[in-house]
């Protein structure tokens, strides 16, 4: 992002404003400098109430910016890095509260996936005596295909904001799994938002910004810095490794296969409710890999557990990295060639009613323990269009041979609505906004 005089006469004709001048924008944010920033409903300032105004008046145009009926950051192609952030509403606080900040996140997200700061005054155009719109530190650099994704949790839907009626059937925490260890400190949420892109502090700028702009109306329950994808979505991009060393991902339901992503990823009409029609379910596990007692595993035994060889990526049944494992091989032992309590077997769709997930997870490294060991594991995100699909694969991870190695600290279940319709807001169905 940049001010630059070129990037500001391409602000002023961007295709997303839908007529939105750089010089409206600028007239608004005077305006609020003029008078300093609204005390929002919940007691706090909120400058981003200036934005959901702006944003009905220009008739923004998130759909439009971002293409097609499902929200960006699913099926995009993965980007490298990661901010994920769980939000709760803040106390006494409205569904026209919700409302509200659901359009001003629209209406900011949706510029900074084109590269814009958060509003056209952005971090160094506005009134010297107010705070800038936009912090700043993604000044210069350019959108690094940065997705953001939001999602509805279970707890939004309670008596607060009249919501009740309205929540899909299937939409609750998630049930205990054996093995959780779960810290409620890192797990559920209200609201959810996902920033993937290929600069991290692209997606750092974006959960900040986003959060800045909730003040007053939602705080931050917890967040997630992640590195490194654990997937693919298109053929084009190689299989990441995860920090076991092992490609992840090689099975993934990838963009083009528009008859997987059907059966598997979008909630249809049919299915309901029909806010959610076009959208999906958001899966997010921190998972704990316990790396120093994997680094002590004989190869062979690394092997076994995940089902597939470090080398290549391949099935231990034999092929290439993408030939499909062949569960009834046996190998020179006289044993299965793949274990039966492989990971790969007992999450492999023939094992589970033809279950598909798209997964979309990070590695993540936060420091170490107080033991001296490495704080890290796969941040695990999943897309899918019911949350009894993860329930039913997760649950068949029971007696997963990598379940030794692995410990489920966080946990947390959102409704992704689809885009936002033209000229609306994101949830824009749920809320008759
Ligand atoms: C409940 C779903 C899953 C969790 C949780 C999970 C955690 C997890 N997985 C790995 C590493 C690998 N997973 C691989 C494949 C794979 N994993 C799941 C589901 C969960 N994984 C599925 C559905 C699949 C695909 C199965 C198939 O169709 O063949 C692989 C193999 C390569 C690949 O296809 O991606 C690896 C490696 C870790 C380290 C982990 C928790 C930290
Ligand atoms: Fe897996």
């Amino acid at each position: 992002m940049s001010m630059s005089d070129a990037e500001n006469t391409a602000d002023e004709k961007a295709p997303d404003a839908g007529g939105l001048s750089r010089r409206g924008l600028m007239g608004l944010a005077l305006g609020a400098g003029a008078t300093g920033l609204v005390v929002g409903a919940g007691g706090g300032l909120v400058g981003g109430q200036a934005f959901a105004r702006e944003q009905q008046k220009a008739g923004m145009d998130a759909a439009a910016a971002t293409g097609g009926i499902h929200q960006p950051g699913i099926t995009t192609e993965v980007q490298e890095h990661l901010h994920f952030a769980s939000y709760d509403m803040m106390a006494r606080t409205t569904r026209d509260d919700l409302a509200e900040l659901l359009s001003d996140w629209t209406y900011a997200a949706t510029r900074m996936m084109q590269g814009l700061e958060v509003s056209a005054s952005g971090a160094v155009n506005g009134s010297p005596e107010a705070p800038p719109d936009d912090t700043g530190e993604a000044l210069g650099l350019p959108a690094s295909n940065l997705t953001i994704t939001f999602g509805f949790g279970p707890s939004l839907f309670d008596q607060r904001f009249g919501l009740e009626g309205q929540k899909p059937a299937g939409l609750e925490r998630l049930p205990a799994f054996l093995g959780d260890d779960l810290d409620p400190l890192r797990s559920d949420g209200d609201l959810c938002i996902q920033a993937c892109a290929d600069d991290p502090q692209v997606a750092v700028h974006a959960i900040r910004n986003l959060s800045r702009i909730a003040f007053g109306r939602a705080t931050i329950r917890w967040s997630q810095l992640g590195f490194g994808r654990t997937s693919k979505t298109t053929a084009d991009q190689s299989t990441p490794r995860n920090l076991f060393g092992y490609k992840d991902g090689t099975a993934n339901i990838l963009a083009d296969d528009t008859a997987a992503l059907d059966e598997n990823v979008w909630v249809s009409a049919s299915e309901g409710p029909a806010w959610l029609a076009g959208g999906s379910y958001l899966v997010a596990r921190r998972i704990a890999m316990l790396i120093e007692t994997w680094d002590r595993t004989r190869l062979a035994e690394q092997d076994r557990v995940v089902g597939r060889d470090k080398a290549n990526g391949a099935p231990l049944s034999g092929g290439d990295e993408f030939a499909a494992p062949d569960f009834s091989a046996v190998g020179a032992t006289g044993k299965p060639a793949i274990d039966a309590r492989s990971h790969v077997r007992l999450a492999h769709p023939d094992m589970n009613g033809g279950i598909r997930i798209l997964r979309r997870g990070y590695n993540f490294v936060d420091g170490t323990t107080d033991l001296g060991r490495l704080n890290a594991g796969l941040f695990f995100l999943s897309f899918q269009k019911s949350p009894d699909r993860f329930i039913t694969l997760q649950k068949a991870l029971a007696t997963d041979a990598m379940g030794e190695y692995l410990r489920h600290v966080g946990s947390g279940l959102w409704a992704v609505p689809p885009a936002a319709p033209s000229g609306t807001s994101i949830g824009a169905g749920l809320l008759g906004a």
